[in-house]
């Protein structure tokens, strides 16, 4: 699991082990990881994790997308969207507060969305990961910098005419209580007001990849493709 792996970089210093864990809430799962690597119990052979942030407007493409560079680059697929859906199914604790939230196309706070994901992350195996729809605020973006202690590696933004979105998502037809246009005009304003902010902040750290998210879904893709493709001859 990646919490463990995380723990497990044997070149990482102790001190700055330490320094990080205390800003984990895994820190737990870190010392026993540390404890059983000293015991010799786990081999130290573990991956660093490949974190991209998925980003663009609502209906831009960003999880059909995701789906083909998880089919050829074998990442793991968290959309904070599809997590928070799935919450407000469970009938949670915040289950209803979600469903408000996402109805009024507003954004979930950020340490509920994260402590979703964080979930997700420790329990994959994998150690190459699509963050779906998030970071969509600049909290969401500090509390998963807080919380998780990492930085993506590569921030996609999906580049779309508004008119475009508002098609789309009103074709979508999977039953959303927020695909109608009401909620839609909605998102987009939060997008341009709390989204665009945290995509200037990537492109200013030269993290951020811009595709034009116009054209069928393979033209896309095929600007996403050499992307990834640079980092795995990097290795
Ligand atoms: N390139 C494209 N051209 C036309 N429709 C698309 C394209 N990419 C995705 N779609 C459709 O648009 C809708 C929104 O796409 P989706 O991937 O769910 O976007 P997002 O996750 O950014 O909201 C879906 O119905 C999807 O099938
Ligand atoms: N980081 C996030 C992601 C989604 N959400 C909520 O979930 C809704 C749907 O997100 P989504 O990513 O599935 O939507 P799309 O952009 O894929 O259409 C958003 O409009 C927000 O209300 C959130 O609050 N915080
Ligand atoms: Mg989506």
């Amino acid at each position: 699991m990646w919490r463990r792996v995380a723990s497990l970089s044997s070149s990482v210093s102790s001190s700055f082990l330490a320094q990080t864990a205390s800003r984990l809430n895994t820190w737990e799962s870190l010392t026993t990881g540390i404890a059983q690597q000293a015991k010799g119990v786990i081999a130290p052979k573990e991956k660093t994790p490949f974190i991209t942030f998925v980003l663009g407007g609502p209906g831009s493409g960003k999880g059909t997308q995701c789906i083909k560079i998880v089919e050829t680059f074998g990442f793991a697929h968290l959309s904070a969207g599809d997590l928070l859906r799935r919450e407000i199914a469970s009938k949670s604790a915040d289950g209803a507060m979600i469903l408000n939230t996402i109805k009024e196309g507003k954004i979930v706070p950020s340490q509920v969305t994260v402590k979703l994901i964080q979930k997700e992350m420790e329990l994959s195996y994998n150690h190459k990961f699509l963050i779906d729809g998030f970071p969509r605020t600049e909290e969401n973006r500090v509390s998963f910098e807080r919380i998780i202690g990492v930085e993506p590696n590569v921030v996609l933004f999906f580049d779309c005419p508004e008119e475009e979105m508002v098609k789309r998502v009103l074709n979508r037809n999977e039953g959303r209580v927020d695909d109608n246009l009401e909620t839609i005009k909605k998102r987009l304003t939060v997008f341009q007001a709390l989204s665009l902010p945290v995509i200037n902040y990537y492109s200013e750290k030269g993290k951020l990849y811009t595709i034009k998210a116009i054209g069928t879904e393979d033209e896309i893709f095929e600007q996403v493709r050499p992307i990834f493709a640079a980092f795995e001859t990097v290795g």
